[in-house]
């Protein structure tokens, strides 16, 4: 369970609001459904598949929302066993059952006149869906173990990357309280989609996570930028994220992500596959030869002149080559 209880909104980018990069028409249509919750009551259903940005909606919902100043409590349904589950969400009074040697106070409890963030509600055991039906409706719970009920205030945000409509239909979720969450649904979409976005993204971790390292300045050159575009992300953000955040560790020699900074899409990029576009080229010719330069180095351990000989090249053409590629022989040495 995380809890956060923020005094002040952040500053409304006017094309990133609600501190969310991303500016396509997609994105835009979720600002605008967020605008339209952000000072309601109604329960929201966050849905999209993993890494769109679900949780960092919820988050903003609760940021620029009327009750920013009152507690966000996170709860994953996926996380605990279900017996574990119900005591977290609800509590219990001591004595409840072995073990209880204290009254120990539910996540409804914690968000008491604030926000509770269900994440993975799709995970949420039938029984316990149950009882949360009947919080919603009455605004009240029991904890384990408690005789009396009591009240208590409390606005829901579920989040799911399952097809909610689907379970109901297959009788895994009730459908009362498919629509009871589902008031007011939000769908985030899959950053493959979001035309424009990936840039943005892109340049945005590039810009946090090089200052963060001390890196300086970086760039993607314009082969990689290319080979993010055609990447089908299905991890979406977060997998966007850690891509870059691997590359800046990869591209530890140069201020410049170029393909094979982010292995995972190497197939996307090889000249086999791939669309040769402007400029693509030479980046892919670059890099096939800086690959082969280091495989033979490091098979010669670090021996340029029997390098240059395995290559067929001069001595002096493998020394401007290595210069090029920013290569030390001495790294292969035995
Ligand atoms: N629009 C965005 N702008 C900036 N960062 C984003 C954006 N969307 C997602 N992220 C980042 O991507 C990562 C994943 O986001 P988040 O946890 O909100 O996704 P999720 O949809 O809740 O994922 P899951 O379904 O796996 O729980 C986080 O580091 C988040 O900060």
């Amino acid at each position: 369970m995380t809890i956060t209880n923020n005094k002040a909104a952040q500053r409304q980018e006017p094309d990133n609001p609600y501190a969310l990069i991303g500016s396509s028409q997609l994105m835009k249509q979720v600002y605008r459904l967020i605008s339209k919750v952000l000072h309601s009551e109604a329960n929201i259903l966050l849905t999209g598949e993993t890494g769109t940005g679900k949780e960092l909606v919820a988050r903003a919902i609760h940021e620029y929302g009327h009750r920013r100043t009152q507690p966000f409590v996170v709860q994953n349904c996926a996380s605990l066993p279900d017996g574990l589950l119900e005591s977290e969400l609800f509590g219990y009074k001591k004595g409840a059952f072995t073990g209880a040697d204290r009254n120990h106070l539910g996540m409804f409890d914690a968000a008491h006149n604030g926000i509770l963030f269900l994440d993975e509600i799709g995970d949420l055991p039938l029984i316990l869906q149950a009882k949360l039906l009947r919080v919603l409706q009455e605004q009240e719970i029991r904890p384990l173990g408690d005789t009396q009920y009591h009240k208590i205030n409390v606005r829901v945000i579920a989040a799911t990357h399952r097809n909610l409509e689907e379970m109901v239909a297959l009788g895994e979720f009730r459908s009362d309280l498919y629509y009871r969450l589902a008031h007011f649904p939000i769908e985030l979409p899959p950053l493959r989609e979001r035309e424009g976005d990936i840039k943005k993204l892109a340049y945005s971790f590039l810009r946090e996570i090089a200052m963060r390292e001390r890196r300086g300045e970086m760039r993607l050159s314009a082969a990689a930028e290319k080979a993010l575009q055609n990447y089908d992300f299905p991890g979406n953000v977060r997998e966007l994220k850690s891509m870059i955040e691997r590359a800046i560790l990869l591209a530890d020699d140069t201020d410049t992500i170029e393909c094979h900074h982010f292995p995972n899409i190497q197939g996307v990029i090889s000249p086999e596959s791939s669309p040769v576009h402007g400029g693509m080229l030479k980046e892919l010719v670059d890099h096939y030869e800086r690959q082969v330069l280091i495989e033979s180095l490091k098979k010669h351990h670090g021996n340029q002149k029997n390098t240059a000989i395995a290559l067929g090249v001069a001595r002096r053409t493998l020394l401007y080559k290595l210069s090029k590629h920013n290569i030390n022989s001495r790294n292969w040495r035995a």
